[in-house]
């Protein structure tokens, strides 16, 4: 379990970190989302002890990380697969994170097993590609089979294997009971690994919620229709009171009724319907409406050549989301 109580980290002007407040639960994983800037290495950085907190405090198992007595064998963390002494095998490195945590030479043995380095144990980690540099992290996150694991965007670097392999990892990590805190801007990894989700933007908090009411809290569902008797469908929905949005061509939106419910209006007025399907946005879009207002650093593209011209969909009803609050002020 990972507390954190009024954590701020101010760096001059820049209030990075602002009052965050959350925990993280053993036996799942949670995803901690931000756009660029967001605060979330500073946030990971004050959690291993790395950066002193302006304000508040973040408890590891119930003690500040340096009242830990082997960290290694408490808290493991990915951080910045960089911060390797180039110059050291692969071996050699996790050898001198394991003495010096009171960690047996075998336990290095099965962990550059675990991340299939073994047959590049002996090899200079400056010459390590960027998807063996994380696996190289990893593994000395794994070292001291801590309870809680922690990782700054594990995925980069990594192909589709690599990417597959980790996200097995932390499942199983978190089903063995362990407090997983995992980093991402890949939101379809995301939404593919993470269970519980803490989104932060501008050092605030935004939301801590599950995945699932995360995307329905920040997203619009519909059910998407189409008919080759659109008018008359139209028409029958109008007289039930529903609203519809017409998408173009014969395609229908309608907001707050379930399949159904429209399914059973068509058959009964014999409209026949080649579509009826329940839409819900993905991870993705949810996110970017909800941290759209704190986005830090925005690129100015136009619509390139070719791209098609817009929809006609209306933008999502506004509905009460997490951070309104915030965004109000
Ligand atoms: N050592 C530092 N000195 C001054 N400012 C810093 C320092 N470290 C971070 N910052 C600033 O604090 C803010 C938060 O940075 P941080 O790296 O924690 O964000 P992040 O969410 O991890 O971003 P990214 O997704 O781009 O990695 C940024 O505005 C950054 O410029």
């Amino acid at each position: 379990m990972i507390e954190v109580a009024g954590l701020s980290k101010r760096y001059g002007e820049k209030l990075a970190v602002d009052g965050l407040t959350f925990d993280v639960r053993p036996g799942i994983v949670t995803g901690f989302l931000g756009p660029n800037g967001a605060g979330k290495s500073t946030t990971m950085r004050m959690m291993l002890g790395l950066d002193r907190p302006t304000a508040g405090d973040v408890r590891i198992d119930g003690r500040h990380y340096d009242r830990l007595t082997d960290p290694l064998t408490h808290i493991g963390a990915l951080l910045d697969a960089k911060a390797v002494h180039g110059g050291r095998s692969a071996f050699n490195h996790l050898l001198c994170l394991a003495q010096s945590n009171g960690i047996p030479r075998a336990r290095v043995h099965e962990v550059l097993d675990t991340v299939g380095l073994t047959a590049v144990a002996k090899k200079k980690a400056k010459g390590f590609s960027l998807g063996m540099g994380q696996r190289l992290g990893i593994a000395g996150a794994l070292l001291g089979d801590p309870r809680i694991l922690m990782f700054d965007e594990p995925v980069n670097g990594l192909d589709p294997e690599g990417i597959h392999w980790i996200r097995t990892l932390m499942k199983s990590l978190a089903a063995q009971g362990r407090t997983v805190f995992v980093s991402s801007h890949l939101m379809s990894e995301m939404a593919l690994t993470a269970d519980h989700l803490v989104v932060i933007g501008q050092g605030r908090l935004l939301a801590d919620t599950s995945m699932a009411d995360f995307i329905r809290e920040n997203s619009r569902s519909y059910v998407r229709i189409r008919s080759p008797q659109r008018e008359q469908l139209l028409d029958v929905l109008h007289r039930a009171g529903i609203t519809v949005v017409e998408a173009g061509g014969e395609t229908l939106e309608v907001d707050g009724h379930g399949s159904e419910e429209i399914g059973e209006l068509a058959a009964r007025h014999r409209i026949a319907l080649h579509e009826l399907s329940p839409q819900q946005a993905s991870l993705e879009e949810a996110f970017m409406q909800l941290t759209a207002e704190s986005v830090e650093y925005h690129a100015h593209a136009g619509p390139a050549l070719g791209d098609p011209p817009p929809t006609a969909v209306p933008p999502p009803a506004p509905r009460r989301s997490w951070g309104d609050d915030w965004k109000k002020g």
